[in-house]
């Protein structure tokens, strides 16, 4: 967990927190914004450093949670033919997913610039959008904090 643990308390990501008075008394833009001059996935598309800090900060936790669910709740998989893993950041999870359950065929789904430096992964596709613009057709989706 040591990327996560450097990511939040990297300066970009401590500086949020002295601007909390932004939400509550001034303009309604989130802290983040007002710290950085821009929202977070706006920030990261800028600033490629910051944003493979961020998917592998993600990796780190994936790593620990998906494993979980794989062994705990395999059965939620049964019978899924296709998953989408929206916001799936560099596809950690969903590589782990579709290497414990070879059968669904995995759609890696997250901003475009996020996906253009993912990994490739046999069985699982890439592909990039905005979610709240247009999603994928799938049998099921996967949200891992998002
Ligand atoms: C907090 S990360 C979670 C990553 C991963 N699901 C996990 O749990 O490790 C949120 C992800 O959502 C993606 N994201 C943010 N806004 C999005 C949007 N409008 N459409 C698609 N993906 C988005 C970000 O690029 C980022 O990879």
């Amino acid at each position: 967990m040591a990327t996560l643990i450097l990511l939040e308390s990297s300066p970009v990501m401590l500086a949020p927190w002295h601007s909390l008075s932004s939400r509550v008394l001034d303009s309604g833009n989130s802290p983040f914004e007002t710290a950085n001059g821009k929202d977070v996935w706006s920030y990261a598309e800028k600033n490629p450093g910051h944003s493979k800090f961020i998917d592998e900060a993600m990796a780190c936790e994936a790593r620990v949670a998906v494993p979980a669910i794989i062994e705990e709740c395999p059965q939620v998989f049964d019978g899924i033919k296709s998953l989408v893993d929206f916001g799936g950041s560099n596809g950690t999870g969903l590589a782990m997913l579709g290497k414990a359950f070879p059968w669904i065929h995995g759609i890696h789904f997250d901003l475009p610039y996020v996906v253009a430096v993912a990994a490739k992964v046999d069985g699982v596709e890439n592909i990039g959008g905005d979610m709240f613009e247009c999603v994928p057709k799938t049998g099921a989706a996967f949200l891992m904090k998002v």
